[in-house]
Formats: structure tokens, C-alpha cells, sequence
């Protein structure tokens, strides 16, 4: 049986806002699941609908094949939730959040290994309010794994954390997932959902526009490529379109430059044109999984979305490649 179920779950708001408009997803048991796009997509929508907190405009969703809205309660006792930007706002200290929190779920966890295990034993006598915002979320991470839930919500959990706290984030999640937990991670940051999860769901004002693994979005990504050619001469540009997989050739003074929907026609492009000019430098570049996030989500509300180290297309010879 599926982790989550959602049936073309739609919820609006007022007559404008459409926030998340028929989604159909199915995340099995044991996955971790990334939900990423780009602010305002309708991640945390979804997230308050599974959690009943919002109630859907249409549409269903199950978690762990119950009805969210009728087994709200038996629902909430098998998953934690890491909520966005989960407040502190009383006098408790962290031990005491934490053993709250053990203690509501009617948990035999030992308080001070959570604690522990996200980093905050130490101060855990200090009042949580007064906690840094990463302290906070670790916090708040810590609080979600009591019970060792089957499914674990986190929405943008890496707010807040430095990147030793996000490593650490990951491996813990890793492990829980290991150890057959669900996890169900929204984010707006490509490279965060890339380093820790199974599959990828990409929304964009509401809708799915892409599912798949992150190899499955690799592969899209490398459809496309396009080649930069610098020669000693001006490089003639007919019999360079006619190669099978080059869609467009373009010379500019010395340079050419050809697009290939098949990336395995560069090798013939920088063939052809050699044997009619000198190529003295060479920049191959393939569209980049953050170029595939962007086509599908139109580069984001305010292009917030972050670059993951190493995806800026690969060069074929080993200079810098030129603005
Ligand atoms: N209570 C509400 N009343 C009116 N509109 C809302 C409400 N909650 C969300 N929206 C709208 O629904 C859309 C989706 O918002 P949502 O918070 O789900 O996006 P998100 O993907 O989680 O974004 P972010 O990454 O910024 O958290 C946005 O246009 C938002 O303004």
C-alpha cells in the first residue's frame, strides 16, 4: 500500500487562487520523496491538506491508505511533521520541547538521545525561543522523529542549518528511511532534494509538471546540448545543420555554434567543421538539470533557485569557459 495517495487533490483559495490544481501522486512505502518548485507552487498546500489542516476544494488523499479528512487522528499517530518555520514562543527550554514531545506521542524514546542526535543537547536547558533559527529546526527535527514515525513530513526542512547541520540532516534521514520510514520532503533548492532523494516531483502554480528519479531527470536534461566552436578561420556553416541530431547552426566571426537534440551529434559537428577549419578550443554544454527545473517551472517566482554544485555544464577541454 502507498505511503500517500492523492486523487486529483485541488484546493482553492477564494476565486483566484488556484493553489495546487489536480494532483495525482502516489508515494510508496520506504521512498524518500522529494516535493520541489519554486515559492507559491503549492508545496505546503499539499502538505496542510495530508495533515488536514486545510480542507481540499476537491479531490482525495490518503496517507497510508486512510482518508486524511476522516482518519485525521489515526494518521497523525504514525507520522512526525517538521511544519515551515515551526515557532518557539513560550518559556520551555528545548529538553522540555522535546520531552513534550515524546511524551505526547506516547513514546519511550529517550529524550536526551534525540536531543543528541540532532545536536542540541548541549543547550537543551536553554529556553527554545532564544534559540538560533537552525538550533530551532533541529529542534523541530528532533521533536518529528520521536515514535520513530512510518512517514516523516518536512517541509523546507533545512531552513535555518548550516551545512554541517543540513549533512547531518541528510544522514539521518537517510538512515530513518533505511530503517523503512517514509519521507516526504518539499523544498524550493534543486540540490538539496538531489542529494537525498529517491524521486522528484516538480509543482509549479499547483499543477505536477514533472515525476521521475533524479537519473530520469538527468537523462531529460541531457537531450539537449549545445557545442561552441572556436576556430583559427571563419567556419563554414553548411554541411554543419545537416548532420542528423544538430538543430541549429549559428557563426559569428570565428565562432560556431551548433544545438544538437541528440547530444552524440557534437563529436560530428567538431569533426566536420575541422576538416574545413582549424577548431582551436572547443565548449560543450549540457542543459543542466537546474535548466530542466527551469523550463518546467519558468525559472521560478523570483529565480530563488539555488544552483547544485557541479550542474553548470561540462566543458570539453579544461579552460574557464568565457561570459
Ligand atoms: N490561506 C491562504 N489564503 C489564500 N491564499 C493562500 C493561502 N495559503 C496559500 N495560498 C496561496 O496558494 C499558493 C500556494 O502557496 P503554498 O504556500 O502552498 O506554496 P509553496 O509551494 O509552499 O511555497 P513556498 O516555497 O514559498 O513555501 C500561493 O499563491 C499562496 O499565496
Amino acid at each position: 500500500m502507498p505511503s500517500i495517495q492523492t486523487d486529483g487533490l485541488t484546493k482553492e483559495f477564494g476565486d483566484d487562487v488556484v493553489a495546487v490544481d489536480g494532483l495525482d501522486l502516489t508515494i510508496e512505502e520506504g521512498e524518500i520523496f522529494g516535493f520541489l518548485g519554486p515559492n507559491g507552487a503549492g508545496k505546503s498546500t499539499t502538505i496542510n491538506m495530508l495533515l488536514d489542516f486545510i480542507r481540499p476544494t476537491a479531490g482525495s488523499a490518503e496517507v497510508f491508505g486512510m482518508d486524511a479528512q476522516d482518519e485525521a487522528a489515526a494518521i497523525r499517530e504514525r507520522i512526525g511533521v517538521l511544519p515551515e518555520g515551526y515557532g518557539f514562543d513560550d518559556y520551555l527550554t528545548g529538553r522540555e520541547y522535546m520531552e513534550w514531545a515524546v511524551e505526547t506521542k506516547g513514546a519511550d524514546d529517550d529524550p536526551e538521545q534525540l536531543l543528541d542526535l540532532v545536536g542540541i543537547r548541549e543547550d537543551a536547558g536553554r529556553v527554545a525561543s532564544g534559540y538560533s533559527k537552525g538550533m530551532q529546526q533541529r529542534l523541530a527535527f528532533g521533536m518529528a522523529l520521536a515514535d520513530d514515525p512510518d512517514l516523516l513530513i518536512l517541509d523546507e526542512p533545512s531552513t535555518g542549518l548550516d551545512p554541517n547541520g543540513i549533512q547531518h540532516m541528510r544522514s539521518v534521514i537517510r538512515d530513518r528511511a533505511e530503517g523503512g520510514t517514509t519521507v516526504f520532503f518539499s523544498s524550493h533548492i534543486l540540490s538539496e532534494v538531489e542529494a537525498v532523494c529517491d524521486r522528484v516531483g516538480v509543482m509549479n502554480e499547483g499543477r505536477l509538471v514533472a515525476m521521475d528519479t533524479i537519473e530520469g531527470l538527468r537523462e531529460s536534461a541531457s537531450g539537449q546540448a549545445t557545442i561552441e566552436l572556436q576556430c583559427a578561420e571563419a567556419p563554414p556553416r553548411d554541411g554543419v545543420a545537416d548532420i542528423d541530431g544538430v538543430s541549429s547552426v549559428d557563426v559569428a566571426g570565428t565562432k560556431l555554434t551548433a544545438t544538437c537534440t541528440d547530444p552524440r551529434a557534437k563529436v560530428d559537428v567538431v569533426k566536420r567543421v575541422d576538416s574545413r577549419a582549424e577548431v582551436v578550443d572547443i565548449l560543450a554544454d549540457n542543459t543542466s538539470l537546474e535548466e530542466l527545473f527551469n523550463q518546467f517551472t519558468g525559472g521560478g517566482r523570483d529565480n530563488d533557485v539555488e544552483m547544485p554544485a557541479g550542474e553548470t555544464g561540462q566543458r570539453a577541454d579544461a579552460q574557464e569557459a568565457s561570459p
